[in-house]
């Protein structure tokens, strides 16, 4: 049995990471896919990697190209997606890649975002605690941001397992494709290649509210977040360190025994060996999470790296992670952890 569906945003680098999982995806066949300025294209003159797709042509995004699929993935701009998922039906499985439905807090979305919260929806982290139960048979997935999924997921043993003061500092370096494909002065690859530079310093990244969410639902109180994302050279890939004062009494064996329990039975989470590094490069189109921590005795602070790929775990594969799940289907499907070297 395949269910149907749809992509709208096909063109953009969300859009086009998704369609390349689900084309290995065994229980899906691919329905509508959809643009903006460039409806009526060939996909293939616009994803040329996605020879099977080549000659498919793009629709407009409207309610009635998206009707009659089992699953609308929704990869819009914010902001874009609360129109087109009200005139979906409820029976309907609508996936939002967007940012419009991550977060709970009303006031939070208004001064980040600037506009009217449009809701929340189910979360689509299955490893964060509870995050699986709410997904199941939900019809509804609100698929996080690329820099809260590397740093929550770095994060939230530490905050569980009352290991960490709720203060955390967050550096991340990220690719240019989380920027999306949309033309940008400060992407020209003369301004890029061979640079690194921080952006969205002072607590002014929207990604923020998103991290204080997470920590603070694992630490069961609030977590403040200074949070300093960096662009890197380099198209695809997200490298976070992440660090928490430590509360009295942790030890680097106690920090590693929680990393190591909470981690056991996930899928795409791994702690790596001991004294082995997290590096962007090992994850690269895949869906897995690297993690290392490390217990800083000198300076009594917890720190831990994350690796993911801001397109496969951080979008789209977290995407069909959770689609997998809402419709009952083993949640690994059509992923791999398997990246591509070097
Ligand atoms: N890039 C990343 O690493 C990540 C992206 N996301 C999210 O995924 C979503 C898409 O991002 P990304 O693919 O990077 O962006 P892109 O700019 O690469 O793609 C945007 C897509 O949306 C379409 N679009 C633009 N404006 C409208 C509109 N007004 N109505 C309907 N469709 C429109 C574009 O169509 P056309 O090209 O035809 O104009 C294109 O298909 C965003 O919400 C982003 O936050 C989430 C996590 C990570
Ligand atoms: C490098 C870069 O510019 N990254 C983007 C975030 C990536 C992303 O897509 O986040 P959303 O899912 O919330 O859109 C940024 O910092 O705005």
């Amino acid at each position: 049995m395949s269910v149907r569906v749809a992509v709208a945003g096909a063109s953009g680098y969300a859009g086009g990471e998704l369609l390349r999982l689900l084309l290995a995806h065994p229980g899906v066949e691919i329905g509508a896919l959809t643009g903006n300025t460039n409806a009526g294209q060939r996909l293939g003159s616009l994803q040329p990697h996605l020879l099977p797709l080549a000659e498919r042509v793009l629709e407009p995004t409207t309610a009635d190209v998206l009707a009659g699929h089992d699953v609308v993935f929704l990869a819009l701009p914010h902001g874009q997606s609360a129109a087109v998922a009200e005139q979906l039906g409820e029976e309907v499985l609508v996936i939002d890649m967007g940012a419009d439905f991550r977060l709970e807090d009303a006031a939070d979305w208004e001064a980040f975002y600037g506009s009217p919260h449009a809701g929340t929806w189910p979360y689509g982290m299955p490893e964060l605690p509870g995050a699986r139960a709410a997904l199941e048979g939900s019809r509804r997935v609100a698929v996080p941001g690329c820099y809260p999924t590397a740093v929550s997921l770095a994060l939230f043993p530490a905050y569980a397992a009352g290991l960490a003061e709720p203060e955390a500092v967050i550096v991340a370096a990220s690719g240019t494709s989380g920027a999306g494909k949309a033309a940008k002065p400060h992407l020209l690859g003369s301004e890029v290649m061979g640079s690194m530079s921080p952006y969205g310093v002072g607590g002014g990244h929207r990604h923020t509210p998103e991290m204080i969410q997470n920590l603070s639902a694992a630490a069961g109180g609030r977590v403040s977040v200074s949070f300093t994302p960096t662009l890197a050279p380099m198209p695809r890939g997200i490298l976070a360190t992440c660090t928490a004062k430590a509360r009295t009494g942790v030890t680097a064996a106690s920090l590693r025994a929680a990393y190591e329990k909470a981690f056991a039975d996930e899928p795409f989470v791994h702690l790596l060996p001991e004294g082995q590094w997290p590096t962007t490069a090992a994850v690269l189109g895949s869906n897995a999470v690297q993690v290392q921590v490390a217990y800083d005795a000198a300076a009594g602070r917890i720190i831990v790296i994350s690796v993911i790929d801001n397109l496969t775990k951080g979008t789209a594969g977290g995407a069909v992670q959770s689609m997998n799940i809402a419709l009952g289907l083993d949640e690994t499907t059509g992923l791999t952890t398997i990246g591509v070297a070097p």
